[in-house]
Parts: structure tokens; sequence; C-alpha cells
């Protein structure tokens, strides 16, 4: 491996591969699995994006803005060629209350709703120091009509103060459950680019990215995608700009971001668990 290269993802996914037990999940194909982890990632001057295997960058960004939007349809997703979510949704395209909705409309009784994006971004404009900076898809009422309950369950912003500098902007996610081979990138990735978004907002800059893990695993028809994975030499990180702030944090497009020498290893399919 190249030592000036940070690798956590790497390292987490060689950790459960070597030393994690076997065990059975909902979806029946068996899993080596590690419980509590965590990885740090710099976003000052790189964005995490997995160089080990390609990561599809837009499937990635038209995600988030579709939660940013607060959809629960995957209609959206697919006029714009996404078709990640298709296996969970029902005839109509519906997926239930999921991240979008507890996001920007967490139904809060008497048909009032609590957006909890534009929540935390006027606490961090104007109480940057608060200790809570949180929002959380985990909505105990609605975990049964969802197609499936949040993996990326909650998270935090942390605000830094720096002399002769703009403040600086960290995020914390709490992930439940973790497949490694194919969300984790994707779910990095995401939030890094979450944490760029809501800096541009709140006129910060992005400092760091910290995934907590709970079940953290790697599916058994993955063993063999995942050692070839580990047997490749990581590059550096590429690079993400925002090209334009947008007035609203639902407004961003694809074409909004730019990202810059991003350098990777080709593709490497494996089937999805559902
Ligand atoms: N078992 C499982 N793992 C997940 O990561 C996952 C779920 N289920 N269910 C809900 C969402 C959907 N997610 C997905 C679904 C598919 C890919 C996937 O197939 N990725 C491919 C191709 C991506 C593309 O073409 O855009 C990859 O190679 O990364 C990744 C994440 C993440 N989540
Ligand atoms: O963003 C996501 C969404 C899902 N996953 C993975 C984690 C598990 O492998 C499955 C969900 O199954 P549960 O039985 O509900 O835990 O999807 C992910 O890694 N990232």
């Amino acid at each position: 491996m190249n030592s000036s290269v940070p690798t956590p993802y790497e390292d987490l996914l060689r950790e459960v591969l070597e030393h994690g037990d076997d065990k059975s999940d909902r979806t029946g194909t068996g899993t080596r699995s590690v419980f509590g982890r965590q990885m740090r990632f710099d976003l000052k001057d790189s964005f995490p994006l997995i160089t080990t295997k390609r990561v599809h960058f837009k499937s990635v960004a038209l995600e988030l803005l579709w939660f940013l939007r607060g959809e629960s349809n995957v209609q959206w997703l697919q006029e714009r060629g996404v078709s990640i979510w298709d296996e969970w949704a029902d005839g109509d395209g519906e997926l239930g209350p999921v991240y979008g909705v507890q996001w920007r409309s967490w139904p809060a009784g008497h048909g009032e709703t609590i957006d909890q994006i534009t929540n935390v971004v006027k606490s961090l404009k104007t109480n940057p120091d608060s200790r809570r900076h949180i929002v959380s898809a985990w909505n105990p009422a609605e975990v049964d009509s969802m197609a499936l309950p949040p993996c990326h369950a909650l998270f935090q912003f942390y605000v830094k103060h720096v002399d002769d500098g703009p403040d600086e902007l960290s995020c914390q996610l709490y992930q439940r459950s973790a497949d490694m081979f194919l969300g984790v990138p994707f779910n990095i990735a995401s939030y890094a680019l979450l944490t760029y978004i809501i800096a541009e907002e709140v006129g910060m800059v992005p400092s760091e990215f910290v995934w907590t893990g709970g079940d953290c695993h790697i599916y058994s028809n993955h063993f063999e995608q995942v050692k070839e994975q580990l047997s490749r030499e990581p590059y550096p990180y590429p690079r993400l700009i925002i090209k334009n702030k947008k007035p609203s944090l639902d407004q961003y497009e694809f074409e909004d971001f730019e990202l810059e020498d991003y350098r990777h290893h080709p593709t490497i399919k494996a089937p999805i668990a559902v």
C-alpha cells in the first residue's frame, strides 16, 4: 500500500474480511461482520471518493439531492438514470416515509411537520457552538411503514472557530448497518458532499467527516470482489468544487458539482442483497 495515502476504508474492509464473525442476516445471503467501528476523513484538501474501485459519483450526488428535496418516490431518480433504489420500491415507485421525508417533513402530529435540515442550517448560523446540531432519519413511529428502515440513521454537525479564517464544519454519521462493499463507499461520499453543501450554505469550510458504524458487514457473495479490491494500490483522493451556490438547498443540480482529478481503479461488479 502507498503509505502516503490514508486508507481508513480499505483498512476496515480488510479487518472485517480477516477477523469478522460469520453471521446470518435478513436477506438470507450470509455476512462476515464486526460491531462498532469508526473512520475519519479529511475534507479540507480532498474529497473521500474511494479510489480502489470506481464509485459512480453521479448516483451518489443525485441520491443526496433526492433526499434534500424530501422525495420518497424513485421516479425522480429513474428520470435521471439512477436505479439504486428500484428493488425496494412498490408498483408506484413509493418507498414510504424514508430519509427525505424524515429530513424535510418529520410528522409532528396535528398535521404539523418539522424541517430538520432548515432547522440545523439555522442553528449552525445562529448558535454555532450548540451541541444539538442533529438530524435523525430514525423515526420509531414510522419505521414499519418504510421500505427499508434507515441505515444512515442520525448525523451531527460541529463547528470549529479558527483565528483569521472562516469557521470549519465537521459532520459525524451513525450508520446502524453497513454493507461495506456496495453501500459504504456511497455513504461516505454522500455525507462528505452533504458537509460541503451545508458548509457553503452557512459560510463555513468543510473540515472532517467522521463515520461511525454499528453492524459493519461484508456479504458472502462479495468476498472475491473485496479480495480483488484489497490487492489494489489506492490513489490520492480527488477534490470537489461547488461551482454555484444556490439560494436554497433543494435547488442544487448534479451540474453544480465538479470532481477534479478522480483517479480510480476499474469498476468491480457485485450483486446487491435485497
Ligand atoms: N444490501 C444493501 N446494501 C446497500 O448498500 C443498500 C441496500 N441494500 N438497500 C438500500 C440502499 C440502496 N443502495 C445501493 C444500491 C445499489 C448500489 C449499487 O448497485 N452500486 C453499484 C453500481 C452503482 C451505479 O451504477 O450507480 C456499484 O458498483 O457501486 C449501491 C448502493 C444502498 N443501500
Ligand atoms: O445507505 C445504505 C443503505 C443500506 N445499506 C445496507 C446495510 C444492510 O446490508 C442493508 C440493510 O439491511 P438491514 O437488514 O435493514 O440492516 O443495506 C447500506 O450499507 N447503506
